[in-house]
């Protein structure tokens, strides 16, 4: 089914992730998951509740496989791959963004509205979590980290760079955060060497907005996925933009 594992798509933390194809001729993903010591409860209750969810923002669990220590997830194959190889220029010579704002918008709001399914999905299972899994996992931890890692990525695709990007001329503008606000005016426009229409400005504002309130430090201040999916896809009026990282 997977070729003898010779496709590799790519590698995540969990494990390597290789190209097959189901007898119906399907293709897909399969997540070879590292070893691990634990017995196979975790991972049937993982696969359980990723079974459960369905989600037009959320790549689609398929099966799985398992035999004793060797696990394996396969997922719906996605042709174009992951995000990461759209948002960052490559190189010095190669500046010019790969996809239109309003195609970074989109992104952003379905992504915006898959975490906001996901997130709300394991408050609504929480009486079947053990109290230590569920404060690990969601108590306030989790739930506001993923809004701050959600900011960073839509900071990284409106900047077209990675957080920490060795190709930066000065280290005060390593941190991104800060780059981004000797970027901005005072009615929050990105200066960017690029034209940009009147609409692009406006997406460029709200997701601009939108990041900055979620990287906040005070876990307190970062909005909602709810509240975030709010501003993208209302008015201008009531943004305001965060106080400054520090
Ligand atoms: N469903 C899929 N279709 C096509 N390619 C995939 C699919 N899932 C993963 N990949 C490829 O495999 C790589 C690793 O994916 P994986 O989900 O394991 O890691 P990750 O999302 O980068 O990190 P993490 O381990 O933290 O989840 C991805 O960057 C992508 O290139």
């Amino acid at each position: 089914m997977t070729n003898k594992f010779n496709d590799k798509l790519g590698q995540g933390g969990f494990g390597s992730v290789y190209k097959g194809k189901l007898p119906d001729g399907r293709l897909v993903a399969v997540k070879s998951l590292n070893e691990t010591k634990s017995n196979g409860e975790d991972f049937m209750n993982e696969v359980a509740s990723i079974s459960r969810t369905s989600h037009i923002n959320i790549v689609t669990l398929l099966g799985f496989f398992f035999e004793r220590s060797k696990r394996s997830l396969i997922y719906e194959f996605m042709p174009k791959g992951s995000l990461d190889k759209f948002i960052y220029s490559q190189g010095t010579d190669n500046q010019s963004r790969q996809l239109e704002w309003k195609t970074l918008y989109d992104i952003s709001l379905g992504i915006a509205r898959g975490l906001e399914y996901l997130l709300q999905g394991a408050r609504g299972t929480a009486g079947y979590i053990a109290p230590e899994v569920f404060f690990r996992n969601l108590g306030g931890v989790s739930h506001k980290s993923d809004v701050y890692s959600y900011g960073m990525m839509v900071l990284e695709m409106v900047g077209g760079r990675k957080n920490i990007d060795v190709e930066v001329s000065q280290t005060s503008e390593i941190y991104f955060p800060s780059w981004i606000y000797k970027h901005i005016d005072q009615s929050m426009n990105l200066n960017l060497n690029e034209e940009i229409t009147g609409e692009e400005e406006e997406i460029t504002r709200k997701l601009i907005t939108v990041s900055l309130w979620c990287i906040q430090t005070n876990s307190l201040d970062r909005p909602s996925m709810t509240r975030v999916i709010e501003i993208l896809q209302g008015s201008l009026q009531s943004l305001e933009l965060p106080p400054r990282p520090t």
